[in-house]
């Protein structure tokens, strides 16, 4: 049992999946403040759908890459590439959680059901494959990675067909806060992954896979995180600009961006592991702590 248990936990890829549902979980309580009206039942069908769609997403990315992780250090003790677990169970286990966590999800709210099943093949049918090409790959990935925020934050507004019932709220709200985080998510991405992919370079290199911008640790691919960094900087702002996040927030993440382009500027000088080490952790910290100081400093927009 406590082999399955670790076994599970590394199909669903839990740390990572923890925050990527814990990005949505705050953009629901976001979404039903907007509506001065959190109903907990509801932000626990969406967590949980949440967990359960995003590691069925990361249960498919394994099965396809079952023999390429056999190659990765990183990856050799998941429980496809040791054999301690059957493609066939690790298909039925991420079918399950795929489909029971898309009718959780539909339940709360068609369009993010809908939403969750596009995040689904996007990162399992279209990025992973892609992954083997080119390294446009973490372009395209970066867009289910930053799904959750705009999931969470339309599963808080009741169904209304295709669309959503909003009557209470204002139509500007409604689109720019949810895609404000969204595009926090879609930029935060980059440096997040850009810097793991440097300093798991060698390991990413046994597989074949080469996803530094410039497909190397070269001077070009240094830059790209050091921009990517410098970037978080202004969007980290567009919350108090939109006149949704309040100061704290905006001081929060003005830290956060800053640290973020300190680490890339020694980076770009040295190019060490370390310095992308530095640039990665920062990542860590970054999204999950902004995300819940904006929980408290969130303005509803009027
Ligand atoms: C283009 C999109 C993304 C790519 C390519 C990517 C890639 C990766 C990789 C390869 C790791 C493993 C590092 C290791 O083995 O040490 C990782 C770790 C992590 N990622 Fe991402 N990621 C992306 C988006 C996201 C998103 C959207 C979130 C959350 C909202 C996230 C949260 C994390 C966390 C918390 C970890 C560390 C936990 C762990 O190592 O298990 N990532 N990411
Ligand atoms: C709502 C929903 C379904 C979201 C799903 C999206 C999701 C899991 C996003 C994470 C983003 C991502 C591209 C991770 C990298 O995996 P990787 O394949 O590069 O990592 P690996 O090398 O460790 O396997």
């Amino acid at each position: 049992m406590k082999q399955f248990i670790s076994d599970f936990n590394k199909l669903v890829k839990l740390r990572l999946t923890l925050t990527v549902v814990f990005s949505a979980s705050i953009s629901f309580l976001i979404g039903a403040r907007q509506q001065d009206d959190i109903i907990w039942i509801n932000w626990l069908i969406l967590t949980i759908g949440g967990f359960l769609i995003t590691g069925s997403a990361n249960g498919f990315n394994e099965i396809i890459e079952r023999d390429l992780d056999k190659l990765m250090k990183r990856t050799e003790d998941r429980p496809l590439p040791a054999g301690r677990m059957t493609t066939g169970q690790a298909l039925v286990l991420s079918l399950f959680m795929g489909i029971f966590g898309t009718l959780l999800l539909v339940r709360l709210n068609f369009l993010a059901g809908l939403l969750s099943v596009f995040a689904i093949i996007l990162y399992a049918f279209v990025y992973t494959p892609l992954k083997q090409k080119s390294p446009i790959a973490v372009f395209v990935g970066a867009f289910p990675g930053a799904l959750p925020p705009l999931i969470g934050y339309y599963a808080a507004f009741k169904s209304a067909g295709f669309g959503f019932e909003y009557a209470a709220v204002s139509e500007a709200a409604i689109v720019i806060t949810p895609w404000v985080l969204f595009l926090i998510q879609f930029f935060w991405q980059f440096p997040h992954f850009w810097a793991i992919a440097w300093v798991a370079d060698e390991d990413y290199k046994r597989a074949g896979f080469r996803l530094l911008p410039t497909t190397k640790k070269d001077t070009i691919s240094a830059w790209m995180i050091f921009i990517s960094a410098v970037l978080m900087v202004p969007v980290g702002v567009l919350p108090l600009y939109y006149g949704f996040g309040g100061w704290v927030f905006t001081v929060v993440s003005l830290v956060g961006g800053l640290l973020f382009a300190y680490y890339g500027f020694k980076h770009i000088k040295e190019m060490t592991d370390a310095t992308a080490k530095k640039v990665m952790f920062t990542s860590f910290i970054y999204l999950p702590l902004t995300q819940l100081v904006l929980l408290f400093d969130f303005i509803p927009l009027k």
